[in-house]
């Protein structure tokens, strides 16, 4: 297993993002998505093979039917399952590791890992990561920590057919493959929410699709 650069920077929620962008444009490998609407980076083989089927088992280990916030009453929204991973884990400690060291993002900031596992026909619809400030539970969601700043995601498979990552609003399709790690801004330049960050995990037509999720927040994550 690659052991995680300790000499960790710690840049901040994010929100600035600036700091965080120069973090990973310095790192090797990781490619910009070339739009101006959305600040998107992508990183193959981010995490080793052997650290990602570690991940998948912990996950399965764990998952139950995932929910979703701000629900709009569609069932169906988002049918995969979820798994919240135990940060004392020594697998999750290094995944955590290798998410700080390459984006520079302040651990105190960021949600625990969550893992998805996403069977045939299973999907999680259009959505954006941040919350709505006018929904009806923003206070309970936001209250304490402030909204999302950064997505990190980084897919633990390589599924048979499908399960790609789709954003939208920049005509942009990402394919799931074992290790690759995206990380994107869900706020623009000036710190608003950016709705051009609306992105959906497509249907998985063939095999099982396996993803990592973290999040960060404004304020120091108080769950
Ligand atoms: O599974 C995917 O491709 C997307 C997952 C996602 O958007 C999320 O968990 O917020
Ligand atoms: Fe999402």
């Amino acid at each position: 297993m690659t052991m995680p650069n300790l000499d960790i920077p710690a840049l901040g929620s994010g929100l600035d993002a600036e700091p965080i962008v120069q973090r990973l444009l310095g790192q090797p490998g990781v490619q910009r998505l070339p739009s101006p609407k959305l600040t998107l980076f992508v990183k193959r083989a981010a995490l080793p093979a052997e650290l990602c089927a570690t991940l998948i088992a912990r996950i399965d280990a764990v998952r139950r039917p995932s929910t979703v916030s701000d629900s709009n009453g569609d069932a169906s929204y988002r049918t995969s399952e979820t798994g919240d991973l135990d940060p004392a884990d020594p697998a999750v400690i290094a995944t955590e590791g290798i998410i700080a060291a390459l984006t520079g993002l302040s651990p105190e900031h960021g949600e625990p890992i969550q893992g998805q596992r996403y069977a045939v026909g299973q999907e999680f619809k259009g959505h954006t990561d941040y919350f709505e400030p006018l929904g009806i539970d923003y206070d309970r969601y936001c209250g304490r920590s402030g909204n999302r700043t950064w997505t990190v995601m980084i897919y633990l498979n390589t599924p048979e057919a499908g399960g790609a990552t789709r954003f939208k609003s920049v005509d942009k399709t990402i394919q799931p493959e074992t290790g690759k790690l995206l990380a994107w801004n869900n706020r623009r330049a000036d710190g608003s929410l950016n709705a051009a960050t609306l992105h959906q995990g497509m249907k998985v037509r063939a095999g099982v699709k396996y993803v990592i999720t973290k999040w960060f927040r404004e304020k120091p994550w108080i769950g």
